[in-house]
């Protein structure tokens, strides 16, 4: 079987690349610190660092698959990376109350064997439901916004905070599951034949 390696120190995106080949990957974290340039265009952005955080850690092996990943939110024509700050998430969850927002996340997969590099995005867009000061306020005490680019977290307390979406849950997230399947299948991985530790398969 093909060594398969993340790119990341994500664990929402550890998640969900188990979701679909269970724990038949490792994790290469790569050292690689994407910076926010307000003058690239988005889609361009989160391709350029998905790109850079694969040659990262594809440095530190030989041999393998390698994928990687990047995440934004846009809204009114501006990129929202992650806050880090109490300061910055109250400025970006008062940005986006009551918007759609886009989050679109650029993924790389790359084969170190064949020396083959393939790059796609997805996006999803979010209705962002209008906030009060006190949410804002208490959201932003629970700490969950300040590592999620946009400030905000779909599978956390932030769901509350989602109006709807349209487009792929996963990609929210930080990993779009549908497009990556076709990818890695393209690459040469079939993740319906792949087998894992996952408890309850002896029963099948
Ligand atoms: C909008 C949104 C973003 N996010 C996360 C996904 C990404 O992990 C993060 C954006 O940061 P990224 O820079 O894409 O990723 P990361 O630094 O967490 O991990 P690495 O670079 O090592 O791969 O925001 C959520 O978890 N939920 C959400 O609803």
């Amino acid at each position: 079987m093909r060594a398969i390696f993340l790119a990341s120190a994500s664990s929402r995106r550890k998640e969900l690349l188990r979701q679909l080949i269970g724990n038949n990957f490792k994790v290469v974290s790569s050292n690689y610190h994407e910076r926010t340039q307000p003058d690239m265009k988005p889609f361009d952005f989160i391709i350029h660092n998905s790109i850079e955080k694969a040659k990262d850690s594809a440095s530190m092996i030989s041999s393998g698959i390698v994928i990687a990943a990047d995440t934004v939110v846009t809204c009114d024509e501006r990129i929202l990376g992650k806050p880090h700050t109490g300061d910055k998430a109250r400025e970006m969850l008062r940005q986006i109350s009551g918007k759609k927002v886009r989050v679109i996340t650029g993924v790389t997969v790359m084969d170190l064997d064949a020396q083959r590099r393939t790059s796609f995005w997805e996006k999803t867009d979010v209705v962002i439901k209008q906030l009060s000061n006190a949410e804002i306020e208490a959201y932003v005490k629970t700490a969950e916004p300040l590592d999620k680019a946009g400030a905000f977290a779909i599978q956390g307390k932030g769901a509350i905070i989602v109006e709807k979406i349209d487009g792929d849950y996963s990609n929210v997230v930080g990993l779009p599951l549908f497009k990556l399947n076709k990818v890695l299948f393209d690459f040469g991985i079939d993740v319906l034949q792949m087998t894992d530790d996952i408890a309850g398969t002896e029963n099948l």
